[in-house]
């Protein structure tokens, strides 16, 4: 049952969490191609694997995925004029989904995959004079671009390829009265984008730019009694926003400030006993995004069973260790 601001957690829910049923579940998510769900999410397939491969890393068992098909697949979504890579072939390249295909080979130690020069050059390309970033040759700008230029780039070691302090003095444009941020200057603040804004400055090294304690503030109010968080003031919790919010705690280093004990009981009650996988909230449809969601929460809580995440990445902190990548942290 729903009040108007936020979810009862009903005592029937998971109180543990169910690592073999999540497993089962991305391991299966996809091998059926006449599935309704997976057919329907094809535009943003790469990012489905990303999603996927990621959860089961954090869960010990990427050796459930089709490691070759996937590394195939990559390679059959890089434009060869733009460099750039789509969701699925034919579909059009787009930053979000060359910085998915990027995370996966990273991942996997295979970027020889693909151009890596190419990648550069389409994400360089997409720069524009305000510093911001148009997410493909459609023109869109929101931050959550930039933190996709940036984050891929560091990936590949190629930060030089960009103009760094004219993509922070955009980021920091859209920062608003409260601390938080929005998509464009002026926007209303937003956990999600929070989050991108927080991870760009964190990948530039510039998170003393921010107003830390207004915006951990502003984090920490998105608790509601369920111990879920939401995105914005008055709307319902969301597994998904519990990510945004804690994974900026974390580079805030305060996420003392926030319920721990409650918000992995309303993450555990996420869980689907029958299905497997995690949803927005308790007893809703499951799917991959939330998966991750709800295990790199558990992660960043501490849980012992899952391996330690980058808050500022979303990927295995091996992998991060591995690339000797060092983002700046609170
Ligand atoms: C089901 O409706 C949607 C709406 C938006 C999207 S989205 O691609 O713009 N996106 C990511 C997203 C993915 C899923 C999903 C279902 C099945 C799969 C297979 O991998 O993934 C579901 C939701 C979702 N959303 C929407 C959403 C999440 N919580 C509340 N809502 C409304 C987020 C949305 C935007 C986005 C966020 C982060 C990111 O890295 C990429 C995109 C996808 C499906
Ligand atoms: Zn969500």
């Amino acid at each position: 049952t729903l009040n108007p601001k936020d979810v009862i957690i009903s005592i029937d829910r998971p109180k543990i969490l169910l690592l073999k049923k999540h497993i089962d579940y991305l391991a299966k998510y996809g091998t059926d191609q006449d599935d309704y769900e997976y057919n329907m999410t094809e535009y943003l397939r790469m990012s489905g694997i990303y999603w996927s491969l990621t959860a089961m890393e954090l869960m010990g068992a990427s050796d459930r995925m089709p490691k070759d098909d996937i590394i195939s697949f990559i390679s059959t979504c890089q434009n060869k004029e733009s460099g750039g890579i789509s969701a699925c072939f034919p579909h059009d390249p787009h930053i979000l989904y060359t910085l998915s295909a990027i995370q996966v080979l990273t991942m996997y130690n295979r970027l020889d995959a693909i151009d890596v020069e190419g990648v550069v050059k389409f994400v360089a390309s997409l720069q524009q004079p305000d510093g911001s970033f148009y997410g493909d040759i459609w023109g869109e700008q929101d931050t959550r671009f930039t933190f996709c230029a940036v984050m891929c780039l560091s990936l590949l070691h190629r930060l030089d390829a960009i103009n760094v302090d004219k993509a922070v003095e955009f980021v920091l444009s859209c920062m608003n009265f409260d601390g938080g941020f929005g998509s464009k200057p002026g926007s209303e603040s937003h956990a999600g984008l929070i989050y991108c804004c927080v991870g760009t400055l964190s990948i530039c090294k510039r998170l003393d730019a921010l107003k830390v304690d207004a915006l951990a503030w502003w984090l920490c109010e998105r608790q509601l009694p369920s111990g879920g968080l939401n995105g914005r003031p008055e709307k319902l919790p969301d597994l998904c926003y519990s990510w945004w919010v804690i994974s900026s705690l974390k580079i805030l280093n305060k996420m003392r400030w926030v319920d721990k004990e409650r918000l992995e009981q309303f993450i555990m009650a996420c869980q689907d006993p029958d299905t497997g996988g995690f949803s927005d909230r308790p007893g809703d449809i499951t799917d991959p995004f939330h998966t991750l969601f709800g295990v790199a929460g558990l992660s960043l809580l501490g849980n012992s069973k899952i391996k330690p995440v980058n808050p500022v990445y979303c990927m295995p902190q091996e992998t991060i260790d591995r690339l000797k990548l060092k983002p700046q942290m609170l």
